[in-house]
C-alpha cells in the first residue's frame, strides 16, 4: 500500500445543491489528500456524481465552495478544469468513437499544449517540438496502460472494457494532478473489474497521480481506497478506511435501513 500524505490537494467545505425542490448535496465536507486513492460510496441518489459535477464545474453550488492547491476552484470555468490539472472519465464513456485510439489520446494530451495556432505557425521548430513531446507522453501512457495492440483500431470496433481503458489513458495524457474517475467498474465483468483495479494501482503507484473516485463495487473499493468517503441523502455519513466506513452504523443503515443490526458484507454494498 503506497504511503499516504496529509497534504490536501482537493478542499471541499460545506457544499450544497438544490435542483428546485431537491436537496441533491446538503452541507458536504471533505479533503482529498496529495497521494491518495479517494473513494465516493452511497447508495442510488446520495449526491455522489453532483459532488463530482461540482469538481468539474459542470454545476455551480448553491452554498460552500470548494479549493484546489490552495486556491478557489469555483470561480473557475468548466473549460479551465483540464488546465489547472483535473482529468476525468465518464459513467457512460465518451470518446471520439470514430477515430483511432492514438488520435483520441492525442487529442487529450492537446488540452495541455502551451502553444496556440499563431504561435505554431511562426514558430514552428517549437510547435515541432511539442508535437514530439506530445507523441511521447502518449507512448508512454499507451505502454503504462498496455494499448500497444490497439493504438491504431477504431475505437467503436473495441470491447468495452478496453474502450474503459483508453477512456482512461485519454485522461492521464492531460498529465493531471488529480483524476477524478465515475464508476471505473460499471459495464465491466469480474475480470475486467480486476483489470481495473489493478490499473488504478499503477496509475497511483508509477506516476503518484492523486485519485477521487465513485464507484459502487466494494470489493474494487476496498482494493484501492486508502479512505471513503460514504454519503447518504445528499450528506456525507462518514470518512475513513474502507474497513471502518463499512462497519459505521450509519452506513449499514443507509444501504439495509434502520432495523438491520449488522455490518454488510462488501457484496450487499452496492
Ligand atoms: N440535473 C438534475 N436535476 C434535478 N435533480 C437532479 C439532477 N442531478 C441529480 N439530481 C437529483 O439529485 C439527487 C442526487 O443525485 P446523484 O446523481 O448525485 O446521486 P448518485 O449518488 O450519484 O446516484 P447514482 O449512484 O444512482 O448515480 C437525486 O435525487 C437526483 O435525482
Amino acid at each position: 500500500m503506497p504511503t499516504q500524505t496529509t497534504d490536501t490537494l482537493l478542499s471541499a467545505r460545506h457544499l450544497g445543491v438544490r435542483f428546485g425542490g431537491v436537496l441533491a448535496v446538503n452541507d458536504v465536507s471533505f479533503d482529498v489528500r496529495r497521494g491518495e486513492v479517494l473513494t465516493l460510496i452511497g447508495p442510488n441518489g446520495a449526491g455522489k456524481t453532483t459532488v463530482f459535477n461540482l469538481i468539474s464545474r459542470i454545476y455551480n453550488p448553491t452554498t460552500g465552495s470548494i479549493a484546489f492547491e490552495g486556491r478557489p476552484l469555483t470561480r473557475q470555468p468548466p473549460h479551465r478544469i483540464a488546465a489547472l490539472g483535473i482529468a476525468r472519465t465518464f459513467q457512460n464513456i465518451e470518446l471520439f468513437e470514430h477515430a483511432s485510439v492514438l488520435h483520441n489520446l492525442l487529442v487529450g494530451r492537446h488540452t495541455h499544449r502551451r502553444t496556440g495556432v499563431l504561435h505554431d505557425m511562426l514558430f514552428t521548430r517549437s510547435a515541432r517540438a511539442a508535437e514530439v513531446e506530445a507523441r511521447e507522453k502518449v507512448e508512454r501512457v499507451i505502454d503504462l496502460l498496455d494499448l500497444q495492440h490497439h493504438r491504431d483500431a477504431t475505437v467503436a470496433g473495441l470491447p468495452y472494457g478496453v474502450r474503459k481503458v483508453v477512456e482512461l489513458a485519454r485522461a492521464l495524457c492531460t498529465e493531471p494532478k488529480l483524476l477524478l474517475l465515475d464508476e471505473p467498474s460499471s459495464g465491466l465483468n469480474v475480470e475486467e473489474t480486476g483489470d481495473m483495479a489493478f490499473w488504478i494501482q499503477d496509475i497511483r503507484a508509477e506516476l503518484g497521480i492523486t485519485v477521487l473516485m465513485v464507484e459502487h463495487d466494494m470489493s474494487l473499493v476496498s482494493r484501492v481506497s486508502d479512505r471513503v468517503v460514504a454519503m447518504n441523502q445528499g450528506e456525507v455519513v462518514a470518512i475513513g478506511t474502507p474497513a471502518q466506513v463499512q462497519r459505521d452504523a450509519r452506513v449499514v443503515e443507509a444501504y439495509l435501513g434502520p432495523s438491520e443490526g449488522v455490518a454488510p458484507a462488501p457484496e450487499a454494498i452496492r
